[in-house]
């Protein structure tokens, strides 16, 4: 078996069971690919070598932000064995992921693409750094956020907490404000989310339920468990919209738009697995870009583990590191590829 042949993975057990692993295992075995799971807690050094390293690292690289020395030490000893073995593809680097865990720094690369030339924008954000009023006003307003806006957890992924977060509706309740966080303009959006589930070259999108309309009122602040809102089943009362709402017309998303955004984060994110979530705003049909997710749930993405291994494939062809005798015709990585792209 030659290591250019071998994809290392780790993803929680809690990821594995939710997916139906054992069918991605059996491709890359029928095209000849060996797939192990990476033991973290041995030396990597003594499981190689492999050539494709595929994970969702985001939890323990969350705790190893928080300050947890087994989760440090984890990534560390992972990132040592990459950097000692330039070759190995990894899906997604981990400095990349790493940008994408801190909703600031996430957003922040969305603002700078050139996005909004297609009518594309991620709402107004800042970071709000203390429970100081009058500093908490001027960073709003600098960032021009208005009420009602959200607030969420720096660390967007990884536990329970990054997905805890408030509706604040004016200055009176700016306490609730769950410092440090980052808060961004509500988007009225008719409570339809769709979310873009990205496969490097490859994309699909679902529409899922949302948060219904809200406007700037002296009500109380609204704090909810993103899971709750927008999973294929939730159900969340936040989630009805108000009557006066009910008449105005769904906008159908455009494929075309929904592609463009997909392209362009994956080359922002330098990140081939990821997962984009989109309103469109009620008053101006613009998409609004809310969340990008690392390895998502794929939910009904057809012939999803297909698309996997066509992502591997292409990356381990595009680096080169086939041998003459692998890059014949004959080899059955290549047949796979011809015929994920003839399907
Ligand atoms: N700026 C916004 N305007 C309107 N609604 C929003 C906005 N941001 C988020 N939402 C709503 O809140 C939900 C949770 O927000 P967000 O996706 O940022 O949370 P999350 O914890 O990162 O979610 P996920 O579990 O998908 O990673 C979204 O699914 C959407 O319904
Ligand atoms: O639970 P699901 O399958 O829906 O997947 C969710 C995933 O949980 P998982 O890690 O267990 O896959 C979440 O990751 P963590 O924040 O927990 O790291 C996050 O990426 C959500 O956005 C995903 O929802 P989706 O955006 O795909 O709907
Ligand atoms: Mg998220």
């Amino acid at each position: 078996m030659y290591s250019s042949n071998r994809i290392a993975y780790w993803m929680s057990d809690k990821k594995l069971q939710k997916i139906n692993w054992k069918e991605f295992e059996k491709i890359c075995i029928k095209y000849n690919f060996e797939i192990f799971k990476l033991d973290l807690n041995k030396s990597l050094e003594s499981q190689g070598p492999f050539n494709v390293f595929l994970h969702k690292l985001t939890d323990i690289i969350a705790l190893e932000n928080q300050g947890d020395p087994k989760s440090s030490h984890i990534i560390k000893a992972v990132e040592c064995y990459i950097s000692e073995h330039p070759s190995i593809i990894v899906i997604d680097p981990i400095p990349n992921v790493r940008r994408l865990l801190a909703r600031y720094q996430c957003y922040s690369i969305i603002h700078a693409t050139g996005l909004h030339k297609y009518g594309i924008f991620t709402p107004n954000f800042c970071e709000i750094t203390s429970y100081d009023k009058e500093k908490t006003i001027q960073q709003l307003k600098d960032a021009n956020v208005r009420y009602p806006f959200i607030c969420k957890p720096l660390l967007g992924h990884g536990s329970k907490k990054a997905h805890e977060m408030c509706i604040i509706f004016n200055e009176k309740y700016l306490k609730d404000c769950r410092a440090p966080c980052v808060a961004q303009t509500f988007i009225n959006h008719n409570a339809i989310l769709y979310k873009i589930f990205v496969i490097g070259q490859q994309f699909y999108f679902v529409e899922r339920p949302s948060l219904k309309n809200f406007y700037e009122s002296d009500r109380k602040t609204i704090c909810f468990a993103s899971s709750d809102i927008s999973r294929a089943n939730s159900q969340s009362s936040l989630s009805v919209l108000d009557p006066e709402d009910i008449s105005v017309q769904e906008i159908k998303p455009n494929p075309k738009i929904l592609q463009k955004i997909a392209e362009t984060l994956r080359l922002a994110f330098e990140m081939d697995l990821i997962g984009i979530d989109v309103v469109i705003e009620n008053s101006t049909g613009k998409y609004g870009i809310v969340d990008v997710n690392a390895y998502p749930g794929y939910d009904g993405f057809p012939n999803l583990y297909d698309a996997l291994l066509q992502c591997i494939i292409s990356k381990v062809n595009n680096k080169n590191q086939i041998t003459d005798c692998m890059i014949s015709n004959d080899n059955p990585s290549n047949i796979v590829l011809n015929h994920l792209n003839n399907t």
